[in-house]
């Protein structure tokens, strides 16, 4: 009978110690449960989704964004899943047959039905943003061009989607919302490590937006932000009338007052062996153009090769004889000293990347135009087959117009070349205005930072590694205690 009580007595399971080791294991097991829980609670796959029509000048394209739904203001999290481009011209071109731009816009937006789940449609926003095609229209025709937004709102309407509007976005929006979208891909804005200007050519605008240096010495180029708990002053501009299409027909209609014989136009910009046969109307229809030549009806436009020229004629196009601030760009538009990275999107980089420009120096970009200008326009059509000869034969005119705007107008030098990027996408997301309008429409920007999760993910897995770690640590200390307890009781015994 003593015997059998001195066993019980010396049971390991009754100790103090062993007791204390279960409990902490106990609760170590039930922290580890309840954090995973916690933390993985909100990754479902549950996405959100917003349309956005961006009406350019020359062509709409429709982007589809998606993000999930739980994370809508943490930055980075939107991404554009899907692009459609709208066969035919912009809309400013259905000036004169207005349902025409509704009906060209159907079979993308059929696609974006397909693209998003049936679920989501009723809640996904649609924005369509005109850009300077249809300020142009407007200032034309103002009539026609409320015509063509009533059709394509018309028809975007007609999706079982929720229609936010249909608008012309204002030159300053265009260039501020392509400075957001550049610096939300580049995670900069919720980092606040510094930031990225944007450059963007249309091909009836052009806009530079960057945070500058000096003050603001005019109050139509500022824009102010505050973003995740930041603070930004931007200066943006504009220039109406400067994307590379319209400055294609401003520089042709400048050639045309020097010309001797009416019926030809000899063009340093366009290779040797082009000769085409063009309308009058096709340059000068456009409200960029104030002084109208009274012509004939066609002219052959014949090519002559010839950069330096080119240059020159292209520099005519900006006008410096007048600045009422310090600074100047042209056109007497106030502009402080470019300053820090910049990314240039959209024809700056469909220009410069069909010539092979996006990397090198100033100097080089400039040999190498001089090269290609000069190349026949027989064996340019040759080398490049599959190219649309319509933008084959303006590559000389539309890089010599970028690297003039670049260095005379908003005076970058060789110094600071390298910080142009030119870029296309950033991850997914084609660099231009339509996210950084979305994001903005939707709130997705926070003005204050988001609070700060309970834990960052790398401490959330190391918190995790250790705890299990020491778990395993304590499991295996209470095993050792128990077997020597055991041993302990059995030697006892004997
Ligand atoms: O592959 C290409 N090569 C050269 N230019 C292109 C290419 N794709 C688009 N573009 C040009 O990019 C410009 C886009 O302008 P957009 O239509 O956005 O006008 P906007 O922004 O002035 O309203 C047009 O000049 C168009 O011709
Ligand atoms: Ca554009």
């Amino acid at each position: 009978m003593d015997e059998q009580r001195e066993v019980q007595v010396k049971n390991p399971c009754h100790r103090p110690v062993f007791i204390i080791l279960t409990a902490v294991i106990a609760v170590g097991i039930i922290i580890v449960v309840s954090i995973s829980v916690v933390q993985n609670k909100r990754i479902s796959q549950k996405y959100k989704y917003g349309i956005v029509l961006d009406a350019g000048s020359s062509h709409t394209s429709v982007f589809i964004y998606e993000w999930p739904a739980e994370k809508e203001n943490n930055t980075g999290m939107v991404r554009q899943t899907h692009t459609c481009n709208v066969k035919g011209k912009g809309i400013s071109s259905y000036s004169a047959n207005p349902e025409g731009a509704g009906m060209s816009l159907q079979e993308c937006m059929e696609e974006a039905k397909q693209k998003i789940p049936v679920r989501r449609h009723l809640e996904t926003p649609v924005y369509l943003g005109a850009t300077a095609g249809m300020r142009l229209l407007k200032m034309e025709d103002e009539d026609a061009s409320e015509k063509v937004l009533a059709s394509v709102g018309r028809s975007l309407q007609k999706y079982p989607f929720s229609f936010q509007g249909a608008r012309i976005i204002l030159g300053q929006e265009e260039g501020a919302f392509g400075w957001i979208t550049v610096n939300y891909l580049s995670d900069n804005l919720r980092t606040a490590t510094g930031t990225l200007g944007a450059l963007d050519l249309g091909g009836a605008s052009t806009q530079i937006t960057f945070v500058p240096k000096q003050e603001i010495e005019s109050q139509d180029n500022a824009i102010d932000f505050r973003l995740y708990g930041n603070d930004y002053h931007l200066y943006t501009h504009s220039f109406l009338c400067f994307g590379k299409d319209q400055v294609l027909r401003l520089s042709l209609a400048e050639k045309f007052h020097s010309m001797i014989d009416s019926t030809l136009l000899r063009d340093p910009c366009f290779h040797t062996g082009y000769n085409l046969s063009k309308k009058y109307v096709d340059v000068f229809d456009t409200p960029c153009i104030k002084e109208k030549s009274a012509s004939p009806k066609d002219f052959f436009h014949v090519g002559e090769g010839v950069w330096v020229e080119c240059q020159n004629s292209v520099r005519k196009v900006f006008n410096k004889s007048h600045c009422g601030y310090s600074t100047c760009s042209f056109d007497g538009v106030f502009q402080p000293s470019v300053e820090g990275k910049f990314g240039a999107f959209s024809a700056f980089f469909f220009v410069m990347d069909f010539l092979n420009l996006t990397s090198g120096t100033l100097h080089e970009a400039k040999l190498k135009m001089k090269r290609y200008c000069a190349t026949p326009w027989k064996e340019i059509v040759q080398r490049y087959p599959s190219i649309k000869e319509k933008y084959l034969s303006e590559y000389c005119f539309s890089g010599t117009y970028i690297l003039t705007l670049l260095e005379d107008g908003y005076k970058f030098t060789s110094n600071n070349w390298k910080d142009i990027q030119f870029i296309k996408k950033i991850g997914d997301s084609d660099a231009g205005w339509t996210l950084g309008y979305m994001l903005n429409l939707t709130n997705m920007i926070p003005a204050e930072a988001p609070d700060i999760p309970l834990m960052a993910h790398g401490g959330y897995v190391s918190f995790m590694v250790l705890f299990t770690l020491l778990i395993f640590l304590l499991f295996f200390l209470a095993f050792l205690y128990y077997r020597r307890s055991t041993r302990t009781a059995q030697k006892d015994i004997i």
